[in-house]
């Protein structure tokens, strides 16, 4: 099958010098399997990135929580695609719902973004996902779908992309989808991507599950099969994270 596991901690807007030291030692001395079995990317916010770059192990890679839509320039607080790439950041993370409600950023701002990112080097943990409502009113498919169109549009290669599903009703409110409730809309999205990419892209691109994962779900939810990995919040921030990333097991056992 060939989609390699993958393990996402997206640590928000948390954590200082003394705390991102210590979540730093505590993945420098984890046992977990090799990167042959599961990819780990790390998300410190942007003051700490390069902190972290330099003082973490070597197979454990780290990721920017945003960037700007074009080259950089007259864009107050903004930082540019290019300075991630110069400072050797292989990663961002790009429309993740809190931006896409907080900061009203649209389908075809998160397209466009997403695009020139991968234009510049960058490799992108793409976030998709509806509210309750939406998943209420029976429209969580095809909200879904646009959110994935808009990126599909503007992209040709998906090599160094990561959809990441993120339902916004799991994420950071203790209550996570059932692997069941993931594992369909997994699904649905690769038959989306089969329909309106390629059978290939289909087959190789990783969907990693987001919202209220930890170490204690982690197994069921890596047992499904369209569920490539994990894009953790909260639990990022904890020991647990170490139990999450070995879940891969799950996957070559
Ligand atoms: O938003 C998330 C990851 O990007 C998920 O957050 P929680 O794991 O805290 O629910």
């Amino acid at each position: 099958m060939g989609r390699k596991f993958f393990v996402g901690g997206n640590w928000k807007c948390n954590g200082t010098s003394e705390e991102v030291k210590k979540i730093v030692a505590l993945l420098n001395e984890a046992e977990v399997p090799s990167e042959d079995v599961v990819e780990v990317v790390v998300s410190p916010p942007y003051v700490f990135l390069p902190f972290v770059k330099n003082l973490l192990r070597a197979d454990f890679h780290v990721a920017a929580q945003n960037c700007w839509v074009k080259k950089g320039g007259a864009f107050t607080g903004e930082i540019s695609a290019e300075m991630l790439v110069n400072l050797g950041i292989p990663w961002v993370i790009l429309g993740h719902s809190e931006r896409r409600a907080l900061l009203n950023e649209s389908n075809e701002f998160v397209g466009d973004k997403t695009a020139y990112a991968l234009s510049q080097g960058l490799k992108v943990i793409a976030c998709v996902g509806e509210t309750l409502e939406q998943r209420e009113a029976g429209s969580t498919i095809s909200v879904v779908a646009a959110q994935t169109k808009a990126i599909a549009e503007k992209v040709s290669d998906w090599t160094n992309i990561v959809v990441a599903y993120e339902p916004v009703w799991a994420i950071g409110t203790g209550k996570v989808a059932s692997p069941a409730q993931a594992q369909e809309v997994h699904f649905e999205l690769r038959k989306w991507i089969k329909e309106n990419v390629g059978a290939d892209v289909a087959g190789s691109v990783r969907i990693i599950y987001g919202g209220s994962v930890n170490g204690a779900n982690s197994k069921e939810l890596a047992g499904q099969p369209d569920i490539d990995g994990f894009l953790v919040g909260g639990a990022s921030l904890k020991p647990e994270f170490v139990d999450i990333i070995k879940s891969a097991t799950v996957k070559s056992s």
